[in-house]
């Protein structure tokens, strides 16, 4: 059940590398420790490319889910908000369209100290470990769903 013997994609958004590779070890840990087989780890520049990685890996059959991991972090424009918004609108659209739970374990923050309480042991959550653990749950009520028998009387194809 869960992540027992399956295979995972991290898709991971690498504009703030020190922060990216602590949510891929906490995503990674998660993952293995619930008996993953396989954590394929693809890099983008960032978050606005992850829905796009997200959809490669979900359309390529290859995995039963994905984490797009990564950092937005707000700066003097409204860039922030168009980069956060449209990230999380294509995870959401990837998962929706194709039935491949993606995990959404990017950090939207106002500061980097924000941000290193959200990695790791830092502190508030582990995000990459919690995006990780969102997905193996989503896959479980999946394969619970499927293998609920039909109620008598329901004609299945
Ligand atoms: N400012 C941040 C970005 N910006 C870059 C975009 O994600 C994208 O790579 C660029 O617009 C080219 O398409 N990305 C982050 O992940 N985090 C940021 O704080
Ligand atoms: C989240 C961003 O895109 C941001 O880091 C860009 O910084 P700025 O708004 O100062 O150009």
């Amino acid at each position: 059940m869960g992540a027992e013997n399956r295979r995972f994609a991290l898709v991971v958004g690498r504009f703030y590398a020190d922060l990216a590779e602590q949510l891929v070890a906490g995503a990674r840990a998660e993952l293995e420790e619930h008996g993953a087989s396989v954590v394929d780890v693809y890099d983008v520049p960032g978050a606005f490319e992850l829905p796009l990685a997200a959809k490669y890996a979900a359309e390529s059959g290859r995995y039963d889910g994905i984490v797009a991991l990564g950092a937005v972090i707000r700066g003097e424009t409204d860039h922030y908000d168009y980069v956060c918004g449209e990230c999380a609108r294509g995870v959401q659209q990837v998962q929706l369209a194709t039935g491949i739970p993606v995990g959404f374990g990017v950090l939207t923050v106002d500061t980097m100290e924000q941000a290193l309480a959200r990695v790791g042991s830092g502190g508030k959550r582990d995000s990459g470990r919690h995006a990780a653990e969102a997905v193996v749950a989503s896959l479980e009520v999946k394969e619970k769903v499927r293998g609920q028998r039909a109620p008598t009387g329901f004609v299945t194809s």
